[in-house]
């Protein structure tokens, strides 16, 4: 056994046999030991008894019971790459079962409180420990290799993993098809209609109004103009920029949600208005796998149904929407919006049925209609494996049969994607790792790269 002298308000170590016991001691009090066998123990920790130290989360980190509160993201956009974006919720997890020792009989247990008890009373200190016993935190991926080679259980123990994390919805849509208005009435609904805990983060460097309180705002670390000025660039350009620029530190991004994961039942995220800008780029690329990797994401894509009158714009979308889908390959969720102004039933009638979209087509003079007649054909695939409702962002109609479909895509999330990750998890995520950090090194390339034309 190895001791160390324990001095106050420092960090404590003690090492006995396999078990490795730290903490940081701060109060003074009595000498108690506390003993709590009714759960299997794989880990001692010694518990300062002062009633700051009643929980594992850092106060300022504790947002239970405020979520209104906007996270401090003005990010130090010029720093260098991060390594191991992606990565932090896999090492944060490796911590719970690193180095532990599995305690599995009574005197090993009375040996070690006596241990610790000679250890912290040479010190002279008085000190309150409470030795518990936890359960295993069963992270799968992460849990040590001897522990099981069970495949069954090991899928199993992902699954649960995977449910209990919050639900990452990310909001994507066209222009002006609402995508900022239903992020606020979602949020709302989800959290006063279903006291559900929400945290929102807005990706849109553009928008000058949100109906929502965002606890991440990107405008916050990004100001968009000064990227148009600075750079030189037009709207669509500088939104780019910027979105490239956040992503380069996304990884403070999933630190920030990896700690209020467990307090939380749904992320939502809203995008800027041009889908190809988070679509089809680099930085929404490192987005969508930074943010898969960690939590269940399902994709909600939100159609004008205004703008779907016409078959034509109709099928204009939807192939923008399926676009989407096999980008991202990941639960996908349409949500026909502004079913206040007109109501979808025609649309979903050209979903299901090509016959009465064929006609419609036919009746529409426009030179795109036999264009859009073979996409029907081809796009039918693509309507049977999403899921589809309708909304309306203004009067909420429609909103209670969102939560259902959200739970339901959650589990296609677990069941499609975990199964897969579950198979291949290490490669995949070192094929990630490396794939994001490759990505971000390039954009700060791009980056510097810019900023050095422009001083010239
Ligand atoms: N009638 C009606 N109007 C809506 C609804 N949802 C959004 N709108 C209106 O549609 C317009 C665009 O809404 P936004 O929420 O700004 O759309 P967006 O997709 O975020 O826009 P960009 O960020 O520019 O892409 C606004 O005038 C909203 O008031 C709805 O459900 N019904």
């Amino acid at each position: 056994m190895e001791k160390k002298n324990i001095k106050q308000n420092e960090e404590k170590e003690i090492r006995i046999d396999n078990y490795k016991i730290t903490n940081k001691i701060k109060t003074v009090g009595t000498l108690k030991f506390e003993k709590n066998d009714s759960t299997l123990c794989n880990k001692i920790i010694i518990k300062e008894m002062d009633e700051s130290f009643t929980t594992d989360v850092k106060k300022d980190d504790n947002c239970e019971n405020n979520f209104e509160k906007r996270e401090s993201t003005n990010f130090n956009i010029s720093e260098n790459v991060i390594e191991n974006i992606a990565d932090t919720n896999l090492s944060n997890k490796q911590e719970t079962t690193k180095d532990d020792g599995s305690i599995t009989d009574e005197k090993k247990i009375n040996d070690l409180q006596k241990e610790i008890k000679t250890a912290i009373t040479s010190n002279e200190n008085k000190v309150e420990i409470k030795i518990t016993k936890e359960k295993n935190v069963k992270t799968s991926f992460n849990k040590n290799k001897n522990e099981t080679n069970d495949t069954t259980n090991k899928k199993e123990d992902l699954r649960k993993y995977y449910e209990k994390l919050p639900t990452v919805i990310i909001v994507i849509g066209m222009a002006g098809s609402g995508k900022t208005t239903y992020v606020g009435a979602l949020y709302n609904y989800l959290k006063k209609e279903c006291k559900k805990k929400v945290y929102a983060i807005n990706l849109d460097p553009a928008v000058k109004h949100l109906h929502y309180t965002a606890n991440i705002d990107i405008r916050d670390s990004i100001k968009y103009h000064e990227v148009m000025k600075q750079y030189k660039l037009g709207p669509n350009g500088a939104i780019m920029t910027c979105l490239n620029l956040f992503a380069t530190r996304f990884d403070k991004v999933i630190e920030i949600l990896e700690k209020r994961k467990n307090k939380l039942n749904y992320i939502i995220v809203d995008t800027p208005g041009q889908i190809e800008v988070f679509n089809w780029s680099a930085s929404g690329n490192i987005i969508l796998e930074t943010l898969s990797v960690s939590f269940p994401v399902v994709i909600n894509y939100i159609v004008d149904t205004v703008r779907c009158e016409r078959p034509i714009t109709f099928m204009s979308n939807m192939l923008y929407a399926c676009s989407v889908l096999y980008k991202t390959r990941l639960p996908f969720l349409a949500c026909f919006n502004k079913i206040d102004v007109i109501k979808h039933d025609k649309c979903i009638e050209w979903m299901k049925n090509y016959d009465t979209f064929s006609d419609d087509v036919l009746n529409d003079e426009s030179y795109m209609a036999s264009f859009s007649r073979s996409c029907a054909l081809m796009i039918n695939e693509f309507y049977e494996g999403i899921k589809t409702i309708g909304v309306s962002s203004k009067t909420n109609e429609g909103f209670n049969n969102i939560l259902k479909k959200l739970e339901y895509l959650k589990e296609e999330f677990i069941i499609d994607y975990v199964s897969i990750i579950d198979k291949q998890m290490k490669k995949i995520k070192k094929r990630k790792d490396k794939d994001i950090k490759l990505k971000m090194e390039s954009l700060l390339i791009e980056q510097q790269k810019n900023i050095s034309n422009l001083n010239k």
